[in-house]
């Protein structure tokens, strides 16, 4: 497996500015949440699982290095189709979660299953990112967790090979994540779990319906219509083949592109009915300018050159502000983006990164506390810096469709969840894709 350690040499990166409308159809690498789900449920099912077109990027390969260090069979060297066979979870173990909230915050419960002792550690980063609350829901669930008292990373779980479960009472507004690592593992324990939140309003509620919907198809048996109450039985999970959609935020950046140079994207492959929040991403762009439609080709994004300003609360799709606050940038109009507190908490602050870094271009923008308030005016070339965060990448590649010589400090970073990215990009630029 690649791209596992955290050391890679900075790559630089001069966004190519778009000369002509762009016009591609591309195929792109599948969901990363959809891809980090099937595998947790594959290693925890009764039978063995498979995963069609998956995501391989940094992320995945942790979430399936993590898994196969606690005991479960990955088989991941055919790019169009991974093997999951379940296995007795043991420790001891040591996972590595690089950056990836999904892998820090989907596996210490798993662990809890495994009978010995399990460390976690990541990139410098990943400990300051949001651990406590988790921690705190696997101890009152009867999991015992050596912790830091900051509550975050370095870890470790010490697996009794099983857990009681109950009732938890958490705060997960700092991310989704916590409630969904929670409910991923929850059918193997003893009594299963009711996840009460309690604080304010849980980000991204696409993720968190996503995690539902894959855990009843796998058997599951799970109640979420209370609001901020999420129970799941205990039972058996069955393997099942996964078909993984495209990576919607993956492909927004794509989108932009259409927008901001007035041509045509379409991405293929995407199914009509989707766990990821498609609706949402159509809104947002119809209400940018773009038109947006899902035919037999695919969903394909249209522009009219023209990108309007935009005020929502992206609360939902918070992974969507890097590339709609670039959007933003070249608007005709000023935009706010609100209800994204929590992206403080993502790969860095993004709502100052974005700030700090556009303002560097000549962008007038002002960081408030739930988001980033835009005001259109030429920007101009310079270094945007990423932070180690793949979507700053994305959002100056946005931004450099309009704006020549914007050095990007370090593209590699987009290996954590498309390492094919800069590729892809300049294909679709240059009209080779
Ligand atoms: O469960 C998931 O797969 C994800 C949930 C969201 O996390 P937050 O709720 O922390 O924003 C999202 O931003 C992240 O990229 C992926
Ligand atoms: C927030 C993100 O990732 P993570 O799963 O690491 O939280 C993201 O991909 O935008």
């Amino acid at each position: 497996m690649g791209n596992l350690t955290a050391t890679r040499p900075p790559q630089p990166w001069t966004a190519p500015t778009a000369s002509d409308p762009v016009a591609a159809t591309l195929r792109l690498p599948g969901s990363k949440s959809m891809t980090a789900r099937a595998l947790v449920l594959g290693a925890l099912a009764s039978g063995p699982s498979t995963l069609d077109r998956p995501l391989r990027a940094r992320d995945t390969e942790l979430m399936a290095g993590g898994l196969r260090e606690l005991g479960a069979h990955m088989s991941v060297s055919d790019d169009d189709r991974w093997l999951v066979r379940p296995h007795p979870l043991v420790g001891p173990a040591h996972v590595d979660v690089g950056l990836a909230g999904t892998v820090m915050r989907f596996l210490p419960p798993v662990a809890g299953l495994a009978e010995g002792r399990v460390t976690f550690d990541g990139d410098p980063h990943a400990r300051t990112r949001p651990l406590g609350p988790l921690i705190g829901a696997l101890r009152s669930l009867g999991v015992r967790v050596d912790a830091p008292p900051t509550g975050s990373l370095p870890l470790a779980v010490l697996g009794a090979g099983r857990v009681a479960g109950g009732e938890v009472v958490i705060d997960a507004s700092a991310s989704s994540q916590l409630v969904s690592g929670l409910l991923l593992a929850a059918p193997r324990f003893d009594r299963g779990v009711v996840v009460r939140h309690e604080g304010p309003p849980v980000p991204s509620a696409p993720h968190l319906r996503m995690t539902v919907q894959m855990l009843r198809a796998a058997g599951a048996a799970v109640d979420d219509t209370t609001p901020d109450v999420w129970a799941v039985e205990p039972g058996p999970l069955t393997g099942r083949g996964w078909e993984i959609e495209p990576d919607l935020s993956g492909a927004a950046p794509f989108f932009a592109a259409a927008l901001v140079t007035g041509g045509e994207v379409t991405l293929q492959g995407w199914p009509r009915s989707s766990l990821q929040p498609v609706e949402q991403l159509r809104g947002l762009l119809h209400r940018m300018g773009g038109e947006v439609t899902l035919g037999t080709a695919g969903l394909t994004v249209r522009g009219t050159g023209t990108v309007r300003g935009l005020d929502a609360d992206l609360s939902d799709v918070g992974e969507l502000t890097p590339v709609l606050t670039a959007l933003a940038m070249l608007a005709d109009s000023p935009s706010r983006l609100t209800g994204v507190g929590h992206i403080r908490g993502h790969e860095t602050d993004r709502v100052a990164a974005l700030a700090k870094e556009f303002t560097a271009l000549g962008a007038d923008l002002t960081e408030t506390t739930d988001g980033l308030e835009i005001r259109p005016r030429p920007l101009r070339g310079g270094t945007f810096r990423t932070y180690d965060d793949h979507r700053m990448a994305h959002a100056a590649a946005v931004a450099g469709l309009a704006v020549p010589g914007i050095e990007v400090d370090d593209v590699s970073c987009t290996s954590k969840t498309m390492p094919e990215f800069p590729a892809l990009w300049s294909g679709m630029v240059t009209g080779k894709s």
